[in-house]
Order: structure tokens, then sequence, then C-alpha cells
């Protein structure tokens, strides 16, 4: 029996962030590991008109749990949702349920964050800072009342160092103490904020990254007595192997630009295509959260550890690898109704870029906001290609860079994992495929994001056809409109012209002399 799954069985686990990619896919890794755990308590806040539990209930009546139900069928009586918004004081959690909290809880995995790299016209630096920075003080507070609590695991990311190059797993103190930017984003009117934001974030390239790192020194000062460990993934990516390949479920990093590129909304990128693609499997991620929450609270190392999660130093693959596996899947298993065929430019030139978006995204968004207009319609390509492209500049900081991430904490946690536990929690992204990853992702995109039936191939793929066909058309019918212009005011292009048409009549001509003495 594995010795990590073992150690979870009758614990109390409290999960934030649990509706999320990473809660999602941690939650089904523990029923499924551990079905003999106690309990999971999840904070949970409601949302487009669900209550918490049909929040919960949703998710684990999705396919995601399919195996769970299997080895854990009372798994709906072992999760208890506990209302919970950690942007206000105490999280807004009942007395009650903030009793049995503090009480029964053996084990915390923080994964909640606003991983939006910001958006000033909504006021992103205060909500980043609240749940970035200060839910995680108000968390380690709650977490010092425990009397239960064996481990506390704050999931933070790769990046929150990425303003430098070779990064150790160590926490870097900030500029700024945490402390200092809480207080004064109280006080300060939000126009003073959005001035001073860009001077305090100095080489970070966005509120996210920043208020993550900030997030890791409050853990660092508010640890207090606690066994707390921190764990950076890089860009997590669907599953690899459990419970099945290909699993994702919201549109943040590559998703939203395999859904973009796939539908031929997105056909060039401003990108480094030698830099490192530091993706990571979210179920690799898992494992190694459920390995460091055991070894941090059997092991209690003296000091806080830093673990990082990442593909770059061990099996390395590049953005440009990615997107020939991309296409290439493409060609296997279309998306349904795509705009344009897709293709893949990657220029790191900025002029190219700009090219690039005139003339492959804007202008073709255009035409066919004319063509909506003309047929009565309301146009609308314009605006989603403006959004995809503000998006897409705001993923270049890091498609454009490689980074060094130290791994000696993952190495070591590894070495003391039994072969038992090696195979169950596997987070040794030596043994990944990327082709295969890369094929089951875009799959996985097609099926579980896009939820597009695998009986609408042959459709896509004539449909791929004629977009084909009228891609020619397009092109042959502007080379000769631009080719009759340019006969009718130059000299020089009429004499080209003659000179290629009296040479294909006498070649032809010559042609049909021959095989005319054959006979
Ligand atoms: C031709 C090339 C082909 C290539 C071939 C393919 C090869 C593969 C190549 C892959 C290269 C990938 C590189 C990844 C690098 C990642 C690095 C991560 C590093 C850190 C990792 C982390 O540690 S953490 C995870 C990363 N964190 C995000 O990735 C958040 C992004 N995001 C936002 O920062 C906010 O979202 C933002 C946009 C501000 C709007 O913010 P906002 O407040 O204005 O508005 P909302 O978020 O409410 O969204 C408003 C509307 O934008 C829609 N939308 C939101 N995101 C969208 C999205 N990604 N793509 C499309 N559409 C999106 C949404 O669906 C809404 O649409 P609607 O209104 O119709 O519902
Ligand atoms: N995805 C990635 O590529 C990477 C992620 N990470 C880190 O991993 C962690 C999880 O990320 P991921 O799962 O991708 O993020 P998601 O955006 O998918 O999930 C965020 C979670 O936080 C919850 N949350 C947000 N605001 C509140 C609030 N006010 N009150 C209660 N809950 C809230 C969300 O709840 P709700 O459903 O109600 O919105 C959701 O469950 C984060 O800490 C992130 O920084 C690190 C590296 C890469």
């Amino acid at each position: 029996m594995s010795t990590i799954a073992a150690f979870y069985g009758g614990k109390s686990i409290l999960i934030t962030g649990a509706t999320g990619f990473l809660g999602k896919v941690l939650m089904e890794k523990l029923f499924r590991t551990s079905p003999d755990l106690k309990v999971i308590y999840v904070l949970v806040r409601p949302k487009a008109g669900q209550t918490l539990q049909q929040r919960v209930f949703q998710i684990l009546d999705s396919k995601l749990f399919e195996k769970v139900k299997e080895v854990c069928p009372n798994v709906h009586e072992k999760i208890r949702a506990i209302y919970a918004d950690l942007n206000q004081n105490d999280f807004a959690i009942s007395k009650e349920d903030m009793q049995e909290l503090l009480s029964c809880t053996n084990i915390i995995f923080h994964c909640a964050a606003t991983v939006c790299f910001g958006n000033p016209q909504r006021n992103i630096p205060i909500h980043a800072v609240q749940l970035n920075v200060t839910a995680t003080q108000q968390l380690l507070l709650m977490a010092s009342q425990m009397p239960k609590l064996e481990a506390f695991i704050h999931i933070s990311t790769a990046y929150s160092n990425c303003n430098l190059k070779h990064i150790d797993e160590v926490i870097y103190p900030c500029p700024v103490e945490p402390k200092k930017i809480i207080d004064s984003l109280e006080w300060l009117d939000d126009a003073i904020i959005d001035e001073i934001t860009p001077k305090l974030i100095r080489d970070w390239p966005n509120i996210y990254t920043y208020t993550k790192a900030l997030g890791e020194m409050v853990v660092q000062q508010e640890s207090r007595n606690l066994n707390i460990a921190i764990i950076r993934p890089s860009i997590v990516g669907a599953t690899w192997q459990e419970p099945f390949p290909g699993w994702v479920d919201n549109i943040n990093g590559p998703n939203g630009i395999i859904i973009a590129t796939g539908k031929g909304f997105l056909r060039a990128i401003k990108a480094t295509p030698m830099a490192v693609a530091d993706v990571i499997p979210v179920d690799t991620v898992v494992n190694l959260m459920l390995a460091v929450g055991w070894y941090t609270a059997v092991h209690r190392p003296k000091s806080t550890l830093v673990y990082h999660i990442t593909s770059g130093n061990i099996n390395p693959c590049n953005w440009h690898k990615m997107g020939v596996q991309v296409l290439a899947t493409f060609e296997k298993i279309p998306f349904e109704r795509p705009f344009r065929r897709p293709n893949a430019n990657f220029t790191t030139n900025s002029f190219t870029s700009q090219y690039w978006n005139a003339v492959s995204h804007r202008a073709p968004a255009i035409i066919y906001d004319c063509y909506l207009r003309l047929t009565g319609r309301k146009p609308r390509m314009t605006k989603l290609m403006n959004r995809l492209l503000r998006t897409v500049s705001m993923l270049e900081y890091f498609i454009n860079r490689s980074w060094e991430w130290s791994t000696y904490n993952t190495e070591m946690l590894m070495s003391e994992l039994s072969p038992e536990d090696q195979r169950v929690f596997n987070f040794d992204v030596r043994q990944l495929n990327w082709l295969e990853y890369i094929e089951n992702y875009v799959l996985g995109v097609k099926k579980y994001l896009l939820k597009e039936d695998m009986a609408g191939i042959p459709e896509a793929k004539q449909r791929l056809k004629r977009l084909r066909n009228i891609h020619y058309l397009f092109n042959t019918a502007l080379f000769l409109i631009a080719w009759r212009l340019l006969i009718a005011r130059s000299q020089m292009a009429r004499n080209v012209w003659f000179f290629i048409v009296s040479f294909c009549y006498k070649f032809l001509s010559y042609f049909r002399a021959s095989s005319t003495l054959k006979v």
C-alpha cells in the first residue's frame, strides 16, 4: 500500500480554490487514492445562480470524477462545502463553520488565487492583493488556531520571481513589504493606486506574478510554528495520465491559444520558437502537492521548503515543437466550424508581428464583420479579435523567454518516496512523451472545453477543404487584381507580361508541333 495514500486516510483536509482547475484534480486524486479520508472541506462562494452545493455536486457529477464514484461511492458525504468569500474579513465564514474548521482540520491546501494578469479597468490591483496576499495572510492566521493542523501547503507559481533568470527554491524578498502594500491599498484612492501600480511592480510583467511573490513573502513572515511548504508550478496544462489524458477545464494559458488557433482566429504569434515551453501537466502538480503534504506533516522540515515543479530542466520542449504538433493534431482532429484554416507563424520581430496582426487577424475580422452587416446580422468579430490580441499580448512575455528553475527539493522528495509512492504519486516528467501529450491535450480541449463531438470530424474536414479553396481563390483574385493595376501603370510590368505570354505561347506551339511529328 502507498504510504502517502495511507497518510491521508482518516484526515480532514481543507482546500481553497477547489472549484478551480488545480483544485478539482486535487480533490479527484485524493478521493481516488485515499477513499477512507474523513472529510474534504471546500471553501466556496455561490456563483452564476448556483448554490454552493450545486457547484460542488456539479463537479462531483462530472466526467473527471467517474473513477472516484467506483472507489468512493459515498463521495458526496465526504465533501463539505463551506460558504466563504476570500475577499472578505474572516472569509465571511459563519461562526459554527469556523469552529468546525479550526477544531478539525489536519491539512490545508491553499490553491485559491486570481490568475488574471490584470485589467486596469476592473481595479485588478486591489482585487489581486486582496486574494493573493491578504487572503493568504488571513488563512495563515486561521491555521495558527488549528490545534490538529499538520501541514499547510501554499500554491504559488514558478513565475513569482520571473524578473530573475535563474530561480532557486528559496523565497526572495520583494522590494516593498507586503504589509505596507496591504495597508496603503486600504486608504489610497483608486486613481492613485492605478498610477503607482507600475512603479510598485517594477520589473514584474504583471500584477498576478507580483502579488504571488508578495503572497510567498507573507507565508514566510506569518509562518509562526506551522509546518509550511510552497509549491511553484510552471504553466499548468491538461492531465497527462490521470484520471485520463487530456482533461482541461478553463481557457487560461495555452488553452485559449489552442482554441483560437484551432478555430483559425489566431494564425501568428510573437514568440521565440526555441524558447522553452515550460508546460507541466496538472496531474503531475497534484501528485507533488500530495507528496509534499505528507512529507511536510511527517518529516516536519525545520524551515519552509519551496518545491519547483517544472519540465524545462529535465525534459524540455520548445514553442516551435509545440506549435508543429498542435497543427499536426488539427490535421487529424480539426475543431468544428473553424473561421479560417489553422496556421501557426512564429515571429520575434515586432514589425512582422504587427504586419501579421493587421493582415492575418484584423483584416479578415473586418471583412467578416462587413459580411455580417450586409446580411443583416450584428458584427462581432472585430471585438472578439481585439480581445484575443490583447490576451495574446499579455502572454508574450512568457513565450519569448526561458528560465532556469533549480529542483533540489523536488528531487530530494522524489528520493524519499518508496517505489510504490513514486508510482502512485508520480511527478517525474522525464517519461513524458511530448508529442503524445500535446495530441491528447488538443483532443482534450476539443472534448472537454469545447464539448465537441468526435462524430463531427468528417464535416469539419470538409469545411477545412472548402476554406482552403476559398483561400486559394481569394489569393489568386488578389494577385490578378494587383497585376492588372500594375500593368495599367508600368511599362516595365507590361513588357514582363508580354514576354511571359509570348514565351508560354512559343512553348505550347513547340510542344504541339513535336507531338504531331511523333504521330
Ligand atoms: C498562431 C500561434 C499558434 C501556436 C500554436 C499553439 C501552441 C501552443 C502555444 C501556447 C502559448 C501559450 C502561452 C501561455 C503562456 C502562459 C504563461 C503563464 C504564466 C503564469 C502561469 C500561471 O501561474 S497562471 C495561469 C495563467 N493565467 C492566465 O492565462 C490568465 C490570462 N487571462 C487574463 O489575464 C484575463 O482573463 C484577461 C485576458 C486580462 C481578461 O481579463 P478581464 O478581467 O478583462 O476579463 P475576463 O477574465 O472576465 O474575461 C473577459 C473575456 O475574455 C475571455 N478570455 C479570458 N481569458 C482568455 C484567454 N486566455 N483566451 C481567450 N479569451 C479569454 C473570457 O472568456 C471573457 O469572454 P466573455 O466576456 O465572452 O465571457
Ligand atoms: N493554471 C496555471 O497555469 C497555474 C496556476 N498556478 C497557481 O495554482 C493555483 C490554482 O490555479 P488554477 O486552479 O489554475 O486557478 P483557477 O482560476 O482555475 O481557480 C481559482 C480558484 O480560486 C477561487 N477563488 C477566486 N476568488 C475567490 C474568492 N474571492 N473566494 C473564494 N474562492 C475564490 C476560485 O473560485 P470560483 O470558482 O468561485 O471563482 C477557484 O476555485 C493558483 O494559486 C495559481 O496561482 C500556478 C502556476 C500555473
